[in-house]
């Protein structure tokens, strides 16, 4: 007897990465396990995308040790495992941000997987975190190893239509906007917000530009104390068009899953025509 449900499903995976990659595959490997096992469970099939955080692959490593897990596009042993659970779990995977050769300074790519592990999309983080913040770390300096991008990405998946941006992209409003008139449905935010920041203005960021695109934001976040001392936010969130917050998690590592409901969303665009009213045009300083 089968009376599978195939509802397209979406998971947020929120843990603290280690320095060292090898104990961050282990710690993806059980999740993925998890995961899977929880679908059996609940007898739920259909198309299903994991998100992983910013950095997922390595993580307080120190800035000197940023090219050692860097891969050219396409080869190395962080973009062979994701593929390979890809397709042994039946899994799309978002690669929050892995360190993607190219020039001096890396891409802090967020790479999109499908099910049979072929690379569907690429987006390069274009606002880089260069900043003081009052925390134990003090002060980021994100593009001294990093290259940032300069193209938006939506890409056409089963889950929707994505539009794909990275942590600190979130406090830049104009980027959201343009994702929504491309098309974007959902937009997807690997990160690793600080603990102090995060605190103070994750919730409501999300939220925010949930409610003002009229779009599913989804958000997995780091979290904890990381080998270097760094503290991350947690409380990875999916928000809905409305700005109702669908699932939330705490500090602790962990996994939230749901089903986006466009019928909802159109409806919610059909009653409320934001984009339409719209009188002001927004410019990418890179064109
Ligand atoms: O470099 C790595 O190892 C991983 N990348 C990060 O941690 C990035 C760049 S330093 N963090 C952020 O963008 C935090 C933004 C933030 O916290 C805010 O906007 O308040």
């Amino acid at each position: 007897m089968s009376d599978i449900t195939a509802v397209p499903q979406i998971t947020l995976l929120q843990w603290t990465s280690r320095a060292d990659w090898e104990a961050n595959k282990a710690y993806l490997l059980a999740a993925f396990e998890k995961i899977q096992a929880s679908n059996a469970r609940t007898n739920v099939g259909g198309p299903h995308l994991v998100i992983l955080p910013e950095a997922f692959a390595r993580f307080g490593a120190g800035e000197a040790a940023q090219g050692k897990y860097a891969e050219e596009l396409g080869q190395g042993p962080i973009q062979d495992f994701i593929a390979d659970c890809c397709r042994r779990f039946n899994f799309w995977i978002l690669a929050g941000t892995m360190a993607i050769r190219g020039g001096e300074r890396y891409a802090a790519a967020s790479l999109l997987f499908d099910a049979h592990g072929e690379l569907a999309a690429r987006y390069d983080k274009i606002h880089l975190f260069d900043a003081s913040v009052n925390d134990n770390t003090k002060s980021y300096r994100e593009s001294a190893f990093t290259k940032p991008g300069n193209k938006l990405v939506v890409v056409d998946t089963p889950f929707g239509k994505m539009g794909l941006a990275v942590c600190y992209d979130l406090r830049f409003p104009e980027m959201f906007r343009a994702l929504r008139a491309q098309g974007a449905e959902l937009i997807t935010l690997p990160s690793a917000f600080t603990k102090v920041t995060g605190e103070a203005h994750w919730q409501p960021l999300l939220q925010a530009r949930a409610i003002e695109n009229q779009v599913y934001l989804l958000a997995p976040n780091q979290t904890g104390t990381h080998d270097d001392g760094r503290e991350t936010w947690g409380h990875s969130m999916i928000v809905d068009p409305w700005g109702r917050i669908s699932a939330t998690l705490a500090s602790e590592p962990g996994f939230i899953t749901f089903t986006p409901d466009f019928n909802e969303l159109e409806e919610l665009r059909g009653r409320m025509p934001v984009q339409q009213h719209n009188q002001f045009e927004v410019t990418f300083l890179n064109d």
